[in-house]
């Protein structure tokens, strides 16, 4: 290897941060399915108010990553912290401050827009849940729909309901699964902005996992690349692109999936 990786178990420069500024705090993080791991000794340190991205291939690990931060998948080993508290003892602690949306969680499909958002509240112990589900729908142009069952909505509504879902609490660390999927280009653009938006007016920490690479390039600080369960490579989108030769994070992105390029020489083999 003739680059050194940037240290994304926090033991460089950003050990030297104070813990109050990092939001996301992961050690030795594993998640194994019988024979399969999906995860293997992950470690990253992610800071408050930055948006960081989590690509890699099909199966890579991302989803599982993500849904062990948010406790709804137990880690077979390893430490999830959160705003500094441990995830795996005291969840309860934090839970009311972090969100997520994903396109694998659906929501009660019975139940219409204004139910679901209304009892996402409730479980988030809001106040004045009317007013805000009023709120976030017209932040998401989803007045219109707030009294059909979300069952019945197309996959791009769906996808912007359950972005208003996981704004309800308005976060402090939000976690996206590939947040603009099944969204047309116009409303994947508007998401995105929406999403900016949010971010610089409320300084919230974002973990992005996503396969559009343009998207990624342009909402990210970081980005995490991960390849069979594994962290290969981090750092800043334009470092990367400068780093393996390219013009572009999604030649990046085949250079690494493949092993070709420099990413041949650049990535790490696999686990130890
Ligand atoms: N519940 C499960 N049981 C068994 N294997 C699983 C389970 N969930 C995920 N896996 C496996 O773990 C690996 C990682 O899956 P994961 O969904 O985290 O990947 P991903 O990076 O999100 O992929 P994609 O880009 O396709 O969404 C895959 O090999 C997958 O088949």
């Amino acid at each position: 290897m003739d680059v050194p990786l940037t240290d994304h178990a926090g033991s460089g420069p950003a050990a030297a941060d104070s813990a109050h500024h990092i939001a996301v705090k992961v050690r030795g993080l594993t998640k194994r399915y019988g024979a399969v791991t999906a995860v293997n000794d992950v470690s990253f340190s992610i800071r408050r108010g930055s948006v960081t991205g989590l690509l890699g291939g099909n199966g890579a690990g991302k989803t599982t990553t993500i849904a062990m931060l948010m406790g709804l998948v137990l880690p077979s080993g390893g430490s999830i912290e959160v705003l500094g508290v441990d995830m795996l003892r005291d969840r309860h602690r934090v839970l009311h401050r972090i969100n997520f949306e994903s396109p694998y969680v659906d929501m009660p499909m019975r139940l219409t827009v204004r139910q679901n958002l209304t009892v996402f509240a409730r479980l988030y112990g809001l106040d004045r849940v009317a007013e805000r589900v009023a709120d976030i729908a017209g932040a998401l142009d989803l007045i219109h729909l707030l009294d059909r069952p979300c069952g019945k909505l197309s996959a791009g509504q769906k996808t912007r309901v359950s972005l208003a879902k996981a704004l309800i609490n308005m976060p402090e660390v939000l976690l996206l699964d590939e947040p603009t999927a099944s969204l047309d280009p116009d409303t994947a653009d508007w998401v995105r902005s929406h999403i900016e938006d949010y971010r610089h007016s409320r300084d919230a920490t974002i973990l992005l996992a996503s396969h559009n690479m343009p998207e990624v390039e342009r909402m990210c600080d970081r980005v995490l690349m991960m390849k069979a369960g594994v962290i290969v490579d981090d750092g800043a989108p334009e470092d990367l692109i400068a780093r393996y030769g390219r013009t572009n994070l999604e030649d990046v992105f085949l250079d690494v999936a493949r092993g070709t390029g420099r990413a041949a020489s650049l990535v790490r083999a696999g686990p130890p």
